[in-house]
């Protein structure tokens, strides 16, 4: 295996065997991309163990150097991040592929008295940011862009804010966490109500970095605060692991065990769906591990009620739903036609390639379960989460060469992914032709 597999354009798959071994995943993205930014807000020093090192959060912590903030690699895996940010960044801050970085780091630059311009990779430039504008704005920012404001490039004139209360129309965690990061430096209270909750991790980060922070059922108060450095470990990657999950669902013999995941709420409900399917799946939470053993899969029926909790496991689970025996029927998913790529329409062409019958519905999926895939050559349409899915398919279902085009967007948020990939299941792995 030579590390160039996670820069090449297009990945050829050969499987199909079963999963098998343990392995720790990358740290969690949606921590890592939150610790890098309350560590440039906060006063005194941050040090980061175990943060993501894929390019979406490479992206957050050269954003924060526009900042003039200190960004060390202290060695051993560790990150020592020194602000706090007191004034406009020096240049444009490119968040490349990363809606949680864009987003997020909107809600910052609310905050702070100056001009800051916000922008990202052509799939970025593509998803919708009124979602944050429009409260941002509520809030006493001038936010700009394309289509009147809508999309990035964003310019953000900040500061001087005053705190709201406001519920999301959609249930977003990323929508969640800019209103409340920008709070941080509103005048009163800012209070973010859900509709359906969401991932936790900006309001327990917050209130580690010595924010006052309040939860009170589905609504999430933060009163303006200073934050203090403060050191964090971040905890394993539950989303990078679902695919590991299904991997080993999926070929007779296959057993892995994934060890050191965050267990917080709203990030493994993938295991519950997966029971649900009569998955033989086991997270200790004592441990942090989770264990998956091959099974027989059943068909499920997914609703807008579950969607927050898988919002970024559905296209591995719907790969899971293809093996599984009957029909699938995902619906309340519109969200994800606005993720990296239109993730109802991706993950439904992705299956097809394999030889799986899918409709598409305008907020989901009807998935026919086969007993074999047929490989493949797929588009990954510029999402690491499709390329992740159909290496998977390729690997452990599908006998013969599967195609990946557009592999290198797995750098995004799993740089080792192929090495991975070949050491539980055997699969050759080569740039493709
Ligand atoms: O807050 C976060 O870290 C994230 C929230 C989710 O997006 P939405 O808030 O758009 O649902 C998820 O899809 C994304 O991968 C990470
Ligand atoms: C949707 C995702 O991330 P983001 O919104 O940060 O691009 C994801 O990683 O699946």
């Amino acid at each position: 295996m030579t590390p160039d597999l996670d820069a090449v354009s297009s990945l050829q798959v050969t499987g199909a065997g079963p999963a098998r071994g343990s392995l720790q995943v990358p740290g969690d993205k949606s921590i890592s991309h939150r610790a890098v930014m309350m560590a440039a807000m906060a006063y005194g020093p941050t040090v980061i163990t175990g943060l993501s090192r894929g390019q979406d959060v490479t992206h957050t912590l050269r954003a924060v150097e526009r900042f003039g903030v200190i960004v060390t690699d202290v060695g051993e895996g560790r990150v020592r991040v020194e602000g706090p940010i007191r004034h406009e960044p020096a240049d444009v801050l490119d968040h490349g592929n990363a809606g949680t970085g864009i987003r997020l780091m909107a809600g910052v630059c609310a905050g702070i008295d100056g001009l800051s311009v916000l922008t990202g990779d052509r799939f970025l430039r593509r998803r919708p940011m009124d979602r944050i504008a429009e409260p941002l704005r509520s809030m006493g920012a001038t936010i700009d862009g394309r289509e009147r404001g809508r999309l990035a490039p964003l310019v953000v004139r900040g500061g001087g804010l005053t705190g709201i209360t406001y519920a999301p129309k959609v249930a977003s965690a990323q929508v969640k966490s800019a209103v409340l990061l920008a709070g941080l430096s509103a005048q009163g209270p800012t209070t973010v109500e859900e509709i359906h909750p969401t991932r936790r991790h900006t309001e327990e980060m917050l209130a580690g970095f010595g924010a006052r922070v309040r939860v009170d059922g589905h609504a999430v108060t933060v009163e303006p605060s200073e934050l203090t450095g403060t050191d964090v470990a971040v905890s394993g990657d539950p989303s990078q692991a679902a695919f590991w999950a299904v991997a080993a669902l999926l070929a007779d013999q296959g057993e892995v065990v994934v060890q050191d995941l965050y267990t917080g709420y709203g990030r493994s409900d993938f295991v519950g769906v997966l029971e649900r399917m009569g998955a033989d799946i086991d997270f200790d939470l004592a441990t942090r591990t989770l264990t998956v053993r091959a099974s027989k899969l059943r068909a499920v029926e997914l609703t807008a009620e579950d969607i927050p909790g898988i919002v970024d496991e559905v296209p591995v689970l719907a790969l899971a739903a293809a093996v599984a025996e009957g029909t699938t029927v995902i619906s309340g998913a519109g969200d994800l036609r606005a993720k990296e790529s239109d993730r109802i329409a991706s993950t439904a062409a992705m299956l097809r390639a394999f030889g799986v019958q899918v409709t598409e519905t305008e907020d989901g999926m009807v998935i026919e379960g086969v007993s074999r895939l047929r490989p493949a050559r797929v588009d990954s349409h510029g999402d690491h989460r499709i390329a992740m899915t159909a290496a998977v398919a390729g690997a452990c279902a599908a006998e013969g060469t599967t195609v990946i085009d557009g592999w290198d967007s797995v750098a995004t948020s799993y740089p080792a992914f192929a090495a991975d990939l070949v050491r539980l299941t055997g699969a050759g792995a080569e740039p493709g032709a």
